[in-house]
């Protein structure tokens, strides 16, 4: 016995509106930071890049309600959830893993798993600059009205009341600062 105690688990939570960056940061942190990638579920259907368990397991409605989920949302007309044992599996690993999730989510990741739960709300305060960056996606015009007038998309424009305490609020704008704020979060993580 070395009496030593063992490094915290900790998950970052990337939440913020459609089209915020959420999917690209967390690719930035596999690559730069080897840090993996929890897989959701979806019953949406596959974007024209979109690979099945790479980006998403893509559902049917009836094989979504089999599965044992940690949580589970309704998202512009669409069911989305993460596992436990996705959350599990990576931990069993690496110290911090990944996740993208709507603010929702990321509130009961933060009720369930309390200060490992790691919530970076990225923030583009402007919609015509979502707007532009989900049609340089590739997303259709009409697909980018339909997300954009969403009660989800406009909920999750703002961060919600209960996490402004403990959300890191990170504007992504220039993504040199981006990159630097996020270096700066994983360090502070890697040291505890
Ligand atoms: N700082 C930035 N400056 C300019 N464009 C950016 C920046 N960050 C990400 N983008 C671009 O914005 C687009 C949307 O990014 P991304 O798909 O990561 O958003 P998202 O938050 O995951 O969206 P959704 O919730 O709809 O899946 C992509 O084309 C990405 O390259
Ligand atoms: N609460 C959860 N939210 C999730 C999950 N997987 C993805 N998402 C969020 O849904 C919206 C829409 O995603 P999109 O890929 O269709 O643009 C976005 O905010 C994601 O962060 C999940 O398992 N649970």
């Amino acid at each position: 016995m070395t009496g030593k105690t063992q490094p915290e688990h900790y998950i970052i939570v990337l939440t913020g509106p459609a089209g915020a960056g959420k999917t690209t940061v967390q690719n930035y942190l596999a690559t730069e930071d080897g840090i993996p990638k929890i897989i959701t579920h979806t019953t949406r259907a596959p974007r024209a890049h979109e690979q099945p368990g790479v980006h998403y397991y893509f559902e049917t409605p009836e094989s979504f309600a089999k599965l044992d989920l940690l949580e589970a949302v309704h998202y512009a007309g669409h069911q989305y959830g993460s596992s436990k044992e996705g959350l599990e599996r990576a931990w069993a690993h690496h110290q911090v893993a990944s996740i993208v999730l709507d603010t929702e989510g990321a509130l009961t990741y933060r009720k369930r798993l309390g200060n490992q739960a790691v919530i970076i709300y990225l923030a583009v305060p402007e919609t015509q600059e979502l707007h532009r960056r989900m049609l340089q996606r590739g997303d259709s015009p009409a697909a980018v009205q339909q997300r954009l007038h969403s009660a989800e998309t406009q909920r999750d424009l703002e961060l919600p009341a209960e996490l402004k305490d403990v959300g890191i609020y990170l504007p992504n704008q220039d993504w040199n600062q981006t990159t630097a704020q996020l270096q700066q979060i994983i360090e502070k993580l890697s040291n505890d």
